[in-house]
């Protein structure tokens, strides 16, 4: 047996697919949404997402501006320019890049952004907001991404079991109180749980959320369940001999990126988000939908 793919590109697209529809509404009224994007220095995970969140951004039609400051940047100019970037009328939504070394993301995002501006739920108010369900919220974009993906292929986890390995407060956690809101029975592992192992097993669903390379294996992965494999690492790509293979572009010895199942996972799970391809296509669409909700409440444009 081998999983059902559940394709992240097709989720992404369907919701692509309603914003560049909003995107005209929004312009017929004479209002161009645009995104503000905070990237202090330039790490892979920051680059990777930025690239992803442009070309969706672009595809629905939605401006963006990138705010570069350097890697050594001090917390009191970084506060500076979020107070800029925030007070900027044509800017309708941040995403400021998370973690951010040596600068207090408490004193520099969640006492300084508004939480109207906040599309990816920095800031306790939309954090607050999602634990209370409440609709006007906007919630974070990967935990947002998991639950599409579950809508789009009529996955009711409803008195289902459910593992989230990771308990971050990016993907983890927020992920655990989406799915409780839905009724599911949730079990959140992290680095002390002590058997994830026998957890993952009886689980319905998994969602895995780590970045470890091959954390969950077949074994503990019950015949049939679903899995949400939300990691992204980048790995050397090998060939059958283990050798590292060359990038026929660039020279360089090459990468891939893997999730945290191991490959024969596969072979057990009933359905399966793969990587890449799967929750990382759909997280910028969720951000471009973000950017329209916030920039509808900015408006006094009502919500559907
Ligand atoms: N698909 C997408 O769109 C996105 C993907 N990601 C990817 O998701 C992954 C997680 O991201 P993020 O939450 O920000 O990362 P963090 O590093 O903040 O969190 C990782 C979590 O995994 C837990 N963990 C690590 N090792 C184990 C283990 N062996 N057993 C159980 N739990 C473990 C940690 O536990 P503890 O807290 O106890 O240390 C922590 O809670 C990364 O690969 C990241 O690249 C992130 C954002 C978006
Ligand atoms: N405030 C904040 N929120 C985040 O969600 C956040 C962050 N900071 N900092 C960095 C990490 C990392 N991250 C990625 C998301 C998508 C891809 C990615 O590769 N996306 C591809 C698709 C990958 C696939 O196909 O699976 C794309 O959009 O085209 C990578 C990395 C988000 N993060």
């Amino acid at each position: 047996m081998s999983a059902k793919i559940l394709d992240g590109k097709e989720v992404g697209q369907a919701i692509k697919d309603r914003c560049k529809k909003q995107v005209e509404e929004l312009k017929a009224k004479g209002i161009t949404p645009k995104l503000g994007i905070m990237r202090v220095g330039a790490k892979g995970p920051d680059l990777q997402y930025e690239k992803g969140a442009i070309k969706s951004m672009n595809e629905c039609g939605v401006e963006v501006e990138v705010f570069e400051m350097p890697a050594d940047i001090t917390q009191e100019d970084y506060i500076k320019k979020m107070q800029e970037v925030n007070a900027n009328k044509d800017i309708h939504g941040i995403l400021a890049f998370r973690p951010l070394d040596n600068i207090d993301e408490n004193k520099a995002i969640n006492e300084v952004m508004s939480p109207e501006k906040d599309i990816d739920a920095c800031t306790s108010i939309n954090m607050g907001k999602m634990l209370l369900g409440d609709p006007t919220g906007l919630y974070p974009c990967t935990p947002s991404a998991v639950m599409e993906i579950l809508d789009y292929y009529n996955i009711d986890v409803k008195g289902k079991d459910v593992c989230v390995i990771g308990n971050s407060n990016v993907v983890g956690k927020p992920v655990a109180v989406l799915l409780t809101n839905r009724f599911a029975t949730i079990k959140v592992c992290h680095v002390y749980t002590t058997d994830t192992k026998e957890k993952c097993k009886n689980a319905d669903i998994i969602v895995t959320a780590c970045g470890v390379p091959n954390l969950v294996k077949a074994e503990q992965v019950k015949p049939g369940a679903i899995v949400i494999d939300v990691a992204i690492c980048r790995v050397p790509d090998l060939d059958e001999n283990g050798v590292q293979k060359t990038n026929p572009k660039t020279g360089k010895p090459a990468m891939k990126t893997v999730g945290d199942c191991a490959p024969d996972v596969m072979e057990v799970a009933g359905m399966q988000s793969p990587v890449p391809g799967g929750v990382g296509s759909v997280t910028s669409s969720i951000l471009a939908s973000n950017l329209i909700k916030a920039c509808k409440i900015q408006n006094g444009i009502p919500l559907e």
